[in-house]
């Protein structure tokens, strides 16, 4: 299993790193345009392999995409994160010709990749690889709502006092500060339903914090987050690696489901081999469906930014 990751900043190298420690993929190729810097960081990942344990040999290249021939997995994370203050949206006129370039350039290596898109406005940056590229869609995944969902759950174990493990919990929609949609009607401990713990006001404040959870960070870090992204992004590559078949929400063009159309936003998913291997449409009261629809209007004016 031979998977690329574009971009060895934060993001990708904290991505290559978790791939690397699970250990399930022969081969991790970092590509970054700054020179030598995917060289560096795959140079001291390797480093890390006898202590670590892993045997998955990590390479980098700047600029040779020769090198990330025949990947079955490419992960892009290349572009500018944003700064405090930001919005993710604000990213679109530097990132989008970057995704644009990066995608085209992994498809004429790897015709048959997968591509996972990182680079934000992630969901508009995954709508724009549907766009450009020829590819079906159950081979462009946006990640998002993995993430987006680990911070739910890390909100909903601080609230009810309970260990995360304890903690089940799932994030749709769009992801932005305005636009995720925490499903805490659905979120549980050990299959109990939260609301029988804690109320609804505090359940209100888990779903507000779970949605700035990427300014909060942004704002202490002074850039944005990337350890909990990079282990987000293995876990889909893992998914598909290792054929798990796990429900994720990511971001995927939906034709009809949910209501909506010619966009790609976070619902379930089931990723296997083949990529999303099923759009999962779960019951939504009318509360959420109201948000998801909103939500979708805020991507939808974000891809009219694009140059298609
Ligand atoms: N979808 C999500 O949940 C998340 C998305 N992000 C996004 O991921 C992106 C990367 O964030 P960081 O890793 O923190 O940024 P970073 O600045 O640390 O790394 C980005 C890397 O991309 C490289 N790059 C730029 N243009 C390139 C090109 N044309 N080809 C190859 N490499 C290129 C840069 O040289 C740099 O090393 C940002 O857009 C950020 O907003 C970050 C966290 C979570
Ligand atoms: O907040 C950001 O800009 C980066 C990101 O998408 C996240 O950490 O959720």
């Amino acid at each position: 299993m031979k998977i690329t990751v574009v971009g060895a900043g934060a993001v990708g190298a904290s991505c290559a790193e978790y791939i690397a420690i699970k250990d399930f993929a022969s081969e991790v190729v970092l590509l970054d345009i700054k020179e030598g810097y995917a060289e560096g960081k795959a140079m001291d990942l390797m480093q890390t392999a006898s202590l670590n344990g892993f045997d998955t040999k990590i390479t980098g290249t700047t600029g040779d995409y020769s090198k990330t021939a025949g990947s079955d997995i490419a992960v892009i994370t290349s572009g500018i994160p944003r700064k405090p203050g930001m919005t993710r949206e604000e990213l679109i006129g530097i990132n989008a010709g970057i995704v644009k370039t990066v995608s085209s350039n992994l498809i004429e290596h790897s015709p048959n990749a997968i591509i996972i898109v990182v680079s934000n406005p992630m969901d508009t940056m995954t709508y724009l690889v549907h766009k450009t590229t020829n590819l079906p869609k159950n081979r462009i995944i946006g990640m998002g709502g993995a993430l987006d969902s680990a911070r739910f759950k890390y909100r909903l174990a601080e609230a009810l006092g309970a260990p995360i493990s304890d903690v089940d919990g799932m994030v749709i929609g769009g992801h932005s500060d305005k636009g995720m949609v925490p499903l805490t009607r659905l979120a549980t401990r050990n299959s109990v339903p939260v609301s029988e713990f804690i109320s609804e006001d505090r359940l209100e404040q888990v779903a507000a914090d779970t949605k700035v959870g990427g300014a909060t960070l942004t704002k202490l870090l002074g850039t944005s987050a990337w350890y909990a992204p990079g282990a987000a992004v293995s876990g889909l590559v893992q998914a598909i690696a290792c054929d798990q078949k796990k429900i994720f929400p990511c971001s995927t063009l939906l034709e009809g489901e949910y209501g909506l159309n010619d966009l790609c936003i976070g619902t379930p998913v089931v990723l296997g081999r083949n990529g999303i291997e099923k759009i999962v449409e779960i019951t939504l009261s009318d509360e959420e469906k109201a948000k998801l629809a909103e939500s979708a209007e805020g991507v939808k004016k974000t891809n009219g930014l694009l140059e298609l």
